[in-house]
């Protein structure tokens, strides 16, 4: 049920899609952020709420140099926000960044409908899309980092952590007022947190006993990455015959598969791996640390890019921003341009030029696969014949 636990369930067996107005604050001054950074962070987010299930009906900007600590926006954008709100019987609001608790309950109170944000946001997508018990296990887990410190003691800043998955957990049949109740949640979501993370440490143990497996029989191993929606999944269908879900969603692809893979005579695993984006809630990256490994331990990445998304470049420079940060920074990369057929030709231009050792594909006609796969061949060889790093 999309938007289960941001909007609550009766909501989401409403036939009609609930209603967002979405929220941002641009700094003018900060060349990033400026115009046209945040129309495209805007989009993104409206691409985020559609995936979830929700339908965007306005969105509010203001500029200002940062956030207003107690209300996110000025009190004249919290006045036009209410009246977008009204004038598009929204049901939510959605800020383009991440809130505090403070700014979630002031502006609810003076906008009178449930405020959210990205990271929330992003969560959610998330919960709904994990299938693997691995994959859900590290979402609620990444649920209740961001839920801890924003409980509120009535039971409604948790609610419907993982779409209901804590069953019975905190929020449910405790009794006692304010303080008393909010620790019992607390320490309830805590021991929940840490058996979740046994569990996932144990899978986790698994996986790489797995992976030395493959390091044993020397095959080499190659991680898939790259931003949501880029056309990894697809890329992996194409040149490995599998059948992975493709869709035009973000974050479609949350649990790695891992298939085989044939270039010339050397056989390789090639690894699907979860999209970044922008603002990826720092809550995730450390839930989702197990299963990002497959990226930091892989001996090549193929790094998948939407060269016909308009800020394909910034795409680029998060994806390794991330890469950085979960400790892939280091290992080889084979940059890909996809979806050749629909890119602008200009921009493809633009892109080739400064990415001159780039492939350019499309994974939907198979244009450029071929050459792909020899620059694979050519690339596994070279870490093939190349000194393993001590973590591998
Ligand atoms: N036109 C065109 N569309 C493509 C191409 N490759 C993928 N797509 C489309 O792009 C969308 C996303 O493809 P996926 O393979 O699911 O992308 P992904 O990178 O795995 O996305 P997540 O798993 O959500 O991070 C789908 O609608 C695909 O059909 C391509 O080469 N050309
Ligand atoms: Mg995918």
């Amino acid at each position: 049920m999309a938007g289960a636990w941001l909007l609550g369930s009766d909501a989401a067996t409403r036939a009609d899609r609930p209603r967002a107005v979405l929220v941002a604050v641009r700094n003018e001054a900060d060349p990033q952020d400026s115009g046209s950074g945040t129309e495209l962070s805007l989009a993104e987010l409206e691409r985020l709420a559609d995936t979830d299930g929700l339908t965007v009906v306005d969105a509010v900007v203001q500029s200002r140099p940062r956030p207003d600590s107690a209300t996110y926006v000025g009190a004249g954008k919290v006045q036009e926000l209410t009246e977008a709100a009204e004038r598009g019987h929204a049901d939510l609001v959605i800020a383009d960044g991440e809130l505090t608790p403070g700014q979630v309950r002031n502006l609810e109170e003076q906008v009178g409908v449930r405020v959210v944000d990205r990271t929330a946001l992003i969560l959610d997508v998330f919960a709904e899309h994990a299938r693997t018990s691995e994959g859900r296990l590290q979402v609620e887990l990444a649920q209740i980092a961001y839920q801890l410190p924003r409980l509120r003691g009535d039971g409604r800043g948790l609610s419907r952590v993982g779409g209901g998955r804590v069953a019975g957990g905190a929020g449910m049949g405790v009794r006692g007022p304010g303080e008393q109740r909010l620790e019992t949640q607390r320490r309830r979501l805590r021991q929940r947190a840490s058996r979740l993370g046994e569990r996932v440490r144990e899978l986790s143990r698994r996986r790489e006993q797995t992976r030395r497996r493959r390091t044993r029989n020397r095959v080499p191993s190659v991680a898939i990455t790259g931003y949501t929606n880029a056309g990894k999944s697809a890329l992996l269908n194409r040149l490995t015959g599998a059948d992975v879900l493709v869709e035009d969603v973000l974050f479609a692809t949350l649990d790695p598969t891992v298939r085989r893979i044939r270039v010339d005579d050397i056989v390789a695993t090639l690894a699907d791996t979860v999209g970044f984006v922008r603002y990826l809630p720092h809550q995730l990256v450390d839930a989702f640390r197990s299963t990002l490994e497959e990226v930091s331990r892989s001996d090549l990445a193929v790094h998948v890019v939407d060269a016909s998304a308009p800020d394909a470049a910034n795409q680029i420079a998060t994806v390794h921003d991330v890469l950085r940060e979960i400790g892939a920074g280091d290992v080889p990369e084979l940059l890909v341009l996809n979806k050749i057929d629909v890119a602008p030709q200009e921009q493809l231009t633009t892109l080739r030029r400064r990415y001159p050792d780039a492939l350019a594909v499309s994974a939907l006609t198979g244009a450029g696969v071929g050459e792909l796969r020899t620059a694979l061949a050519a690339r596994l060889r070279e870490v093939g014949t190349g000194t393993p790093s001590p973590s591998r």
